[in-house]
Protein backbone atom coordinates (compact mmCIF):
# COMPACT_ATOMS: atom_id res chain seq x y z
CA UNK A 1 0.00 0.00 0.00
CA UNK A 2 0.90 3.43 -0.78
CA UNK A 3 0.24 6.31 1.20
CA UNK A 4 -0.63 9.68 0.34
CA UNK A 5 -0.62 13.55 2.23
CA UNK A 6 -4.30 14.62 2.18
CA UNK A 7 -3.18 18.66 2.96
CA UNK A 8 -2.86 21.93 0.57
CA UNK A 9 -0.32 22.97 2.56
CA UNK A 10 3.06 23.42 0.86
CA UNK A 11 4.86 23.41 4.35
CA UNK A 12 3.16 20.42 5.46
CA UNK A 13 4.01 18.34 2.51
CA UNK A 14 7.70 19.72 2.92
CA UNK A 15 7.70 18.40 6.43
CA UNK A 16 6.36 14.97 5.39
CA UNK A 17 8.03 14.46 2.14
CA UNK A 18 11.73 13.86 4.66
CA UNK A 19 10.14 10.42 5.84
CA UNK A 20 10.02 9.08 2.14
CA UNK A 21 6.89 7.21 2.76
CA UNK A 22 4.60 9.62 1.21
CA UNK A 23 3.94 8.62 -2.35
CA UNK A 24 1.43 11.04 -3.51
CA UNK A 25 -0.98 14.09 -2.37
CA UNK A 26 -4.21 14.71 -2.77
CA UNK A 27 -6.02 18.36 -2.48
CA UNK A 28 -9.60 19.44 -2.14
CA UNK A 29 -11.53 23.31 -2.22
CA UNK A 30 -11.60 22.51 1.35
CA UNK A 31 -7.81 21.98 2.33
CA UNK A 32 -7.34 25.04 -0.13
CA UNK A 33 -9.70 27.55 1.80
CA UNK A 34 -7.10 26.77 4.63
CA UNK A 35 -4.28 28.24 2.71
CA UNK A 36 -4.90 32.07 2.50
CA UNK A 37 -5.94 32.68 -1.01
CA UNK A 38 -3.23 31.34 -2.93
CA UNK A 39 -3.53 29.95 -6.64
CA UNK A 40 -4.30 26.77 -6.82
CA UNK A 41 -1.95 25.97 -9.84
CA UNK A 42 0.68 27.82 -8.21
CA UNK A 43 0.37 25.57 -5.27
CA UNK A 44 0.30 22.28 -7.39
CA UNK A 45 3.20 22.88 -8.74
CA UNK A 46 4.95 23.33 -5.57
CA UNK A 47 3.67 20.58 -4.06
CA UNK A 48 4.95 18.66 -7.42
CA UNK A 49 8.03 20.10 -7.10
CA UNK A 50 8.52 18.31 -3.70
CA UNK A 51 6.35 14.97 -4.15
CA UNK A 52 7.46 12.90 -7.46
CA UNK A 53 4.03 11.16 -7.76
CA UNK A 54 0.21 11.58 -8.41
CA UNK A 55 -0.72 15.09 -7.52
CA UNK A 56 -4.93 15.36 -7.21
CA UNK A 57 -6.52 18.56 -7.91
CA UNK A 58 -10.63 18.71 -7.56
CA UNK A 59 -12.89 19.73 -10.25
CA UNK A 60 -15.37 22.24 -8.98
CA UNK A 61 -17.35 22.53 -12.59
CA UNK A 62 -21.27 21.10 -12.54
CA UNK A 63 -22.03 20.01 -16.27
CA UNK A 64 -19.82 17.55 -17.90
CA UNK A 65 -19.17 19.37 -20.88
CA UNK A 66 -17.48 22.28 -17.92
CA UNK A 67 -15.86 19.74 -16.27
CA UNK A 68 -14.07 18.04 -19.19
CA UNK A 69 -12.42 21.63 -19.80
CA UNK A 70 -11.57 22.45 -16.12
CA UNK A 71 -9.81 18.79 -16.12
CA UNK A 72 -7.78 19.45 -19.12
CA UNK A 73 -6.98 22.86 -17.57
CA UNK A 74 -5.86 21.32 -13.85
CA UNK A 75 -3.94 18.55 -16.20
CA UNK A 76 -2.04 21.23 -18.09
CA UNK A 77 -0.65 22.31 -14.61
CA UNK A 78 1.49 19.58 -14.18
CA UNK A 79 2.33 15.69 -16.02
CA UNK A 80 2.10 14.55 -12.35
CA UNK A 81 -1.68 16.40 -11.63
CA UNK A 82 -4.54 13.75 -11.07
CA UNK A 83 -7.65 15.22 -11.75
CA UNK A 84 -10.54 14.54 -9.15
CA UNK A 85 -14.33 14.57 -10.43
CA UNK A 86 -17.29 13.87 -7.71
CA UNK A 87 -19.54 11.11 -8.75
CA UNK A 88 -22.58 12.22 -10.18
CA UNK A 89 -24.45 11.99 -13.65
CA UNK A 90 -22.45 14.82 -14.80
CA UNK A 91 -19.34 13.43 -13.26
CA UNK A 92 -19.41 9.94 -14.64
CA UNK A 93 -20.07 11.11 -18.09
CA UNK A 94 -16.35 13.16 -17.57
CA UNK A 95 -14.89 10.89 -16.40
CA UNK A 96 -15.31 8.39 -19.15
CA UNK A 97 -14.40 11.69 -21.75
CA UNK A 98 -11.59 12.43 -19.44
CA UNK A 99 -9.89 8.90 -19.57
CA UNK A 100 -10.58 8.49 -23.11
CA UNK A 101 -8.33 11.71 -23.14
CA UNK A 102 -5.33 9.80 -21.22
CA UNK A 103 -6.40 12.38 -18.24
CA UNK A 104 -6.13 10.33 -14.99
CA UNK A 105 -9.34 10.65 -13.14
CA UNK A 106 -9.58 10.23 -9.00
CA UNK A 107 -13.25 9.79 -8.45
CA UNK A 108 -13.63 11.19 -5.76
CA UNK A 109 -17.21 11.80 -2.67
CA UNK A 110 -17.91 7.52 -2.99
CA UNK A 111 -19.97 6.68 -0.54
CA UNK A 112 -21.09 2.75 -2.24
CA UNK A 113 -19.79 -0.04 -3.92
CA UNK A 114 -22.12 0.96 -6.96
CA UNK A 115 -20.54 4.47 -7.43
CA UNK A 116 -17.34 2.86 -7.57
CA UNK A 117 -18.16 -0.11 -10.18
CA UNK A 118 -19.74 2.82 -12.45
CA UNK A 119 -16.39 4.89 -11.66
CA UNK A 120 -14.37 2.22 -12.60
CA UNK A 121 -16.40 1.28 -15.42
CA UNK A 122 -15.85 4.55 -17.17
CA UNK A 123 -12.12 4.66 -16.43
CA UNK A 124 -11.27 5.88 -13.58
CA UNK A 125 -7.87 5.79 -12.20
CA UNK A 126 -8.56 6.12 -8.31
CA UNK A 127 -11.95 5.17 -6.48
CA UNK A 128 -11.67 7.53 -3.25
CA UNK A 129 -14.54 6.19 -0.63
CA UNK A 130 -15.14 8.36 2.09
CA UNK A 131 -14.10 6.27 5.26
CA UNK A 132 -15.00 9.10 7.61
CA UNK A 133 -17.65 10.71 6.47
CA UNK A 134 -19.47 7.39 6.42
CA UNK A 135 -18.56 6.20 10.13
CA UNK A 136 -20.17 10.03 10.84
CA UNK A 137 -23.47 9.27 10.13
CA UNK A 138 -23.65 5.78 11.44
CA UNK A 139 -22.02 3.27 8.43
CA UNK A 140 -19.10 0.98 8.56
CA UNK A 141 -16.70 3.14 6.44
CA UNK A 142 -14.24 0.53 6.06
CA UNK A 143 -17.02 -1.88 5.08
CA UNK A 144 -16.84 0.11 1.52
CA UNK A 145 -13.10 -0.12 0.95
CA UNK A 146 -13.13 -3.57 1.66
CA UNK A 147 -15.99 -4.01 -1.36
CA UNK A 148 -14.47 -1.73 -3.74
CA UNK A 149 -11.01 -3.58 -3.30
CA UNK A 150 -13.07 -7.16 -3.81
CA UNK A 151 -15.15 -5.61 -6.63
CA UNK A 152 -11.64 -3.82 -8.44
CA UNK A 153 -9.67 -7.84 -7.72
CA UNK A 154 -12.91 -9.54 -8.68
CA UNK A 155 -13.55 -8.36 -12.09
CA UNK A 156 -9.68 -7.22 -12.64
CA UNK A 157 -10.68 -3.33 -13.12
CA UNK A 158 -7.56 -0.92 -13.63
CA UNK A 159 -8.81 1.22 -10.90
CA UNK A 160 -7.06 1.81 -7.71
CA UNK A 161 -8.81 2.12 -4.26
CA UNK A 162 -7.64 5.05 -2.56
CA UNK A 163 -9.27 5.01 1.30
CA UNK A 164 -10.30 8.84 1.89
CA UNK A 165 -11.48 10.75 4.64
CA UNK A 166 -9.26 8.67 6.88
CA UNK A 167 -9.34 10.37 10.63
CA UNK A 168 -7.61 8.09 12.87
CA UNK A 169 -4.21 5.98 13.08
CA UNK A 170 -6.61 3.07 13.18
CA UNK A 171 -8.43 3.72 10.31
CA UNK A 172 -4.65 3.33 8.32
CA UNK A 173 -4.32 -0.17 9.71
CA UNK A 174 -7.82 -1.06 8.76
CA UNK A 175 -7.02 0.68 5.25
CA UNK A 176 -4.20 -1.66 4.69
CA UNK A 177 -5.91 -4.72 6.04
CA UNK A 178 -8.55 -4.18 3.55
CA UNK A 179 -5.96 -3.95 0.60
CA UNK A 180 -6.51 -0.22 -0.24
CA UNK A 181 -3.75 0.27 -2.73
CA UNK A 182 -3.37 4.01 -1.11
CA UNK A 183 -4.15 5.47 1.91
CA UNK A 184 -4.49 9.64 2.16
CA UNK A 185 -3.75 10.69 5.26
CA UNK A 186 -4.27 14.18 6.90
CA UNK A 187 -0.27 15.38 8.13
CA UNK A 188 -1.49 14.98 11.72
CA UNK A 189 -1.92 10.85 11.15
CA UNK A 190 1.58 10.28 10.54
CA UNK A 191 3.32 11.19 14.09
CA UNK A 192 0.27 9.41 15.78
CA UNK A 193 1.30 6.12 13.56
CA UNK A 194 5.23 6.70 14.64
CA UNK A 195 4.68 7.13 18.14
CA UNK A 196 4.44 4.53 20.74
CA UNK A 197 5.15 5.28 24.53
CA UNK A 198 6.83 2.05 24.70
CA UNK A 199 9.34 3.22 22.00
CA UNK A 200 10.34 5.77 23.93
CA UNK A 201 10.89 4.01 27.14
CA UNK A 202 12.55 1.54 25.45
CA UNK A 203 14.91 4.37 24.30
CA UNK A 204 15.05 5.48 27.44
CA UNK A 205 16.02 2.42 29.14
CA UNK A 206 18.88 1.40 26.38
CA UNK A 207 20.47 5.15 27.03
CA UNK A 208 20.63 4.25 30.71
CA UNK A 209 21.99 1.20 30.51
CA UNK A 210 24.30 2.49 27.79
CA UNK A 211 25.48 4.96 30.32
CA UNK A 212 26.20 2.33 33.10
CA UNK A 213 27.55 -0.08 30.47
CA UNK A 214 30.05 3.27 29.88
CA UNK A 215 29.48 3.59 26.06
CA UNK A 216 28.00 7.23 27.33
CA UNK A 217 29.25 9.87 29.27
CA UNK A 218 26.75 9.58 32.51
O1 LIG B 1 -9.57 12.54 1.82
C1 LIG B 1 -10.40 13.09 2.43
C2 LIG B 1 -10.99 14.40 2.30
O2 LIG B 1 -10.04 15.42 2.52
C3 LIG B 1 -12.14 14.50 3.22
O3 LIG B 1 -11.77 14.32 4.53
P1 LIG B 1 -12.80 14.75 5.66
O4 LIG B 1 -13.99 13.88 5.55
O5 LIG B 1 -12.05 14.53 6.95
O6 LIG B 1 -13.13 16.20 5.39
Amino acid sequence: MQLFLDTASIDEVRAAARYGVISGVTTNPSLLAKEGGVSYRQRIQEIAAVIDGPISAECISRTADELVAEARELASWHPNVVVKIPIDAEGLEAIHRCSREGIRVNVTLIFSANQALLAALAGAAYLSPFVGRLDDVGHDGMELVRQCVEIVETHGLKARVLAASLRHPLHVTQAALAGAHIATIPPSLLPQMLKHPLTDAGIERFLDDARKAGLLKA
